[in-house]
């Protein structure tokens, strides 16, 4: 007699992290990553970047494509023409053709950049918004008191000033919601918190520049939940006053991590400038505007120029052409583990006990279970940075930094081998959190 498949296991009762460890064992897990669809007042909404980035199905497909092995091959040749995402729009998972990749997303829906096709500017600015003074100005940290209720509008937090990426990122993942501008991660986090904001959308890691250490600091020291992630191919553009020329300029300003994707092309375009870090990209951008700089130039995007009335002196300017940036959408609330599409969850983790062999025995419980691990993040332990072991080949004491480890895996928490993994790894973890 066949066998009867055994139904897949039910989504993980919210009691299971209280049977986790108490104190000394905690256990966090977020399940990303399918990106949830926008609210349906959202879509009809349409104020923010109608019809823009990320606002096709195959989009949502795109992003979540680390996630799901296979997606099928029409599906990715919907990508240019759906134009919404169903409610429950699920991708379904058929094995037998190749992953959608960022990088296939042609530079037409790439940060309001003119298209490579030819098709045209996305120019997603709402009509008479183009003066910086009708910008929404970013929360600050004084801004933060409990919000009175608002509209049925989802409001996305992000980091930094209209124009930049990150605004781009909140309108790929929430497409038709109100972006909300915030002066720092933490406030984005805050914002969320405060209910000032439903989501907050921050970058975590970019292709060329690795991880953005603060925010998984923050994601540790906060309590909201990863419920998607979506990835942004990031291009980048040489602003400067109109006419002004590159041999005018004695600086380039902007966020650090774009001066580091465009080190490589500044030096070979022979500009001799110095480098200045600001907050973000679209606020350096602002900054030359609204000083009237006329020897310095910002990264940016090309819709920042067009918002605050600056040239592209030269388009591209990123040292990879498939430059992309990952961000992740918190919520205040987690979304519920299934078995039926990709998952992809996130924990974090300590020891204190056993040594270096704590982390092979951790990514063991994952491997014997053939579960995939997309990303691993040391980052330093805060309060206990230092360990003090006994080293009997100094015939001493010797100090060892400790880490807290941020591991991405490709499965759901509803799936019993991700439990199982999970029920494994606290058994010799101090800290494990998901
Ligand atoms: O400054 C911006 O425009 C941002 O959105 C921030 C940020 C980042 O934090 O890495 C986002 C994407 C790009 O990689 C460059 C900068």
């Amino acid at each position: 007699m066949p066998a009867i498949p055994s139904p897949s296991p039910p989504p993980l009762p919210p009691l299971f992290r209280c049977r986790l460890r108490p104190p000394s064992v905690l256990l966090t897990t977020h399940c990303i990553y399918r990106p949830e669809p926008p609210s349906n007042a959202a879509v009809g909404g349409g104020s923010f970047f109608p019809g823009a980035i990320g606002a096709s199905r195959a989009d949502w497909q795109s992003s979540c494509a680390i996630l799901a092995s296979k997606v099928a091959v029409s599906q990715q040749q919907d990508h240019h023409h759906d134009q919404h995402l169903p409610d429950d729009a699920s991708p379904p998972a058929t094995g037998d053709s190749e992953q959608i990749h960022d990088e296939e997303v042609p530079a037409m829906v790439v940060n309001g950049h003119k298209a490579s096709d030819g098709s045209g500017s996305l120019d997603l600015v709402p009509v008479g918004n183009t003066g910086s003074n009708l910008l929404p100005r970013p929360l600050t940290i004084a801004d933060l008191s409990p919000a009175p209720m608002h509209g049925s509008q989802l409001r996305v937090a992000y980091q930094g000033v209209p124009g930049a990426y990150s605004e781009a990122a909140a309108g790929k993942a929430y497409p038709g919601c109100e972006a909300i501008p915030c002066d720092q991660f933490e406030v984005a986090f805050q914002a969320v918190e405060l209910w000032i904001a439903d989501r907050a959308v921050l970058p975590v890691e970019n292709s060329l520049g690795g991880s953005i250490h603060r925010n998984y600091d923050l994601l540790l020291r906060h309590r909201l939940h990863i419920v998607g992630e979506v990835q942004l191919p990031v291009h980048h553009c040489l602003l400067a006053l109109p006419g002004v020329r590159r041999e005018y300029l004695t600086r380039v300003i902007s966020h650090p991590q774009a001066l580091a994707q465009c080190e490589l092309t500044l030096t070979k375009m022979g500009l001799n400038v110095v480098r200045e870090a600001v907050d973000d990209t679209a606020g350096a951008a602002e900054y030359v505007a609204a000083h009237g700089l006329q020897d310095t130039a910002a990264i940016a995007s090309a819709r920042a120029a067009h918002l605050y009335g600056l040239e592209v002196l030269a388009d591209g300017i990123q040292d990879d052409s498939s430059n992309v940036t990952r961000f992740v959408m918190l919520a205040r609330e987690p979304i519920i583990p299934r078995t039926d599409r990709p998952f992809k969850t996130s924990i974090v983790f300590a020891h204190d006990r056993e040594g270096t062999s704590v982390l092979f025995k951790v990514l063991s419980a994952f491997a014997f279970r053939d579960i995939s691990l997309t990303k691993i993040e040391s980052r330093p332990h805060r309060g206990r940075p230092i360990r003090v072991v006994d080293d009997a080949n100094l015939g001493g004491t010797a100090k060892h930094f400790e880490y807290m480890f941020y591991v991405d895996f490709e499965a759901s928490m509803a799936d019993v081998r991700a439990q199982n993994a999970l029920a494994e790894i606290q058994e010799f973890t101090s800290f494990l959190r998901s």
